[in-house]
């Protein structure tokens, strides 16, 4: 879970604790959950800003998964989330999803000249069948839109049918973005120091060597974090 914490998303570290509780004999799950808490509400707090709805929503998730397979969080003494405080939150699923679309569609149409620029030439690019330059960095001082601008290219992307891989180096990055994955669960990296001789796991027949290649586009952000084997591969 330590390693994990610092690689992957909080998404992902839920899974992985839903997991250990299932399948691993966990010799005390309350413990781990408090030693992990932080990690895995860490996307909760970003978007809740209350530390304690972020709590909520973290253990509610976890109750979620566990019931779907006929568990629940007093099975392995874990505390129950104050759902009261999640009553403003609004259901999953079709809300959502409608919620996506009306709020992309709008932040489409409120680029400003930079962003549209870029946009522009990112989305040009994808669909340009010559053996044009593909590569573009975007760089710029905080809150200055950058994320804004790489969720508008993921969700138009999306919405035509496309695939698109997000991915970031620490975990919490790659929550910010729709879809987003950590660098390293991402392309299979080997974990510890990377030398010129570390190459992927990832097979090429495999299902995740497909995902890549059917990528319209990949949104790698904050690059600059991940060092230059990570971003120039093998
Ligand atoms: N064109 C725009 N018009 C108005 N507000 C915008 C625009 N683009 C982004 N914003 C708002 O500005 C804020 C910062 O945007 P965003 O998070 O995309 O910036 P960022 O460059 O990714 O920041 P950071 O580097 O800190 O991650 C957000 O609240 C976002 O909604």
């Amino acid at each position: 879970m330590a390693e994990s914490a610092t690689l992957d998303t909080p998404a992902q570290l839920r899974y992985l604790f839903v997991t250990m509780l299932m399948f691993c004999e966990t010799a005390n799950p309350l413990a781990l959950y408090q030693l992990t808490e932080a990690h895995m509400m860490e996307d909760f707090n970003q978007r809740l800003r209350d530390v304690d709805r972020a709590r909520a929503a973290c253990l509610d998730t976890i109750a979620q998964f566990l019931r779907a397979h006929g568990k629940s969080l007093a099975d392995y003494g874990l505390p129950l989330p104050d759902v009261a405080l999640l009553e403003e939150e609004p259901e999953s699923g079709v809300l959502d999803e409608i919620d996506g679309v009306v709020r992309w569609a709008k932040q489409l149409d409120n680029l400003n000249d930079e962003q549209r620029t870029v946009f522009d030439r990112v989305m040009a690019a994808v669909d340009d069948i010559r053996n044009v330059s593909k590569l573009f960095y975007v760089d710029g001082p905080g809150r200055t839109g950058k994320t804004t601008l790489y969720g508008c290219l993921i969700w138009s992307l999306c919405n035509q049918g496309r695939s698109v891989l997000s991915v970031a180096f620490t975990g919490i990055a790659a929550s910010l973005m729709d879809g987003g994955m950590t660098v390293h669960s991402t392309f299979g990296l080997p974990f510890g120091t990377l030398t010129d001789d570390s190459t992927s796991i990832i097979t090429m027949q495999s299902f995740r060597a497909q995902r890549i290649r059917d990528a319209a586009l990949i949104v790698w952000d904050e690059a600059p974090m991940s060092s230059g084997l990570q971003l120039t591969g093998q």
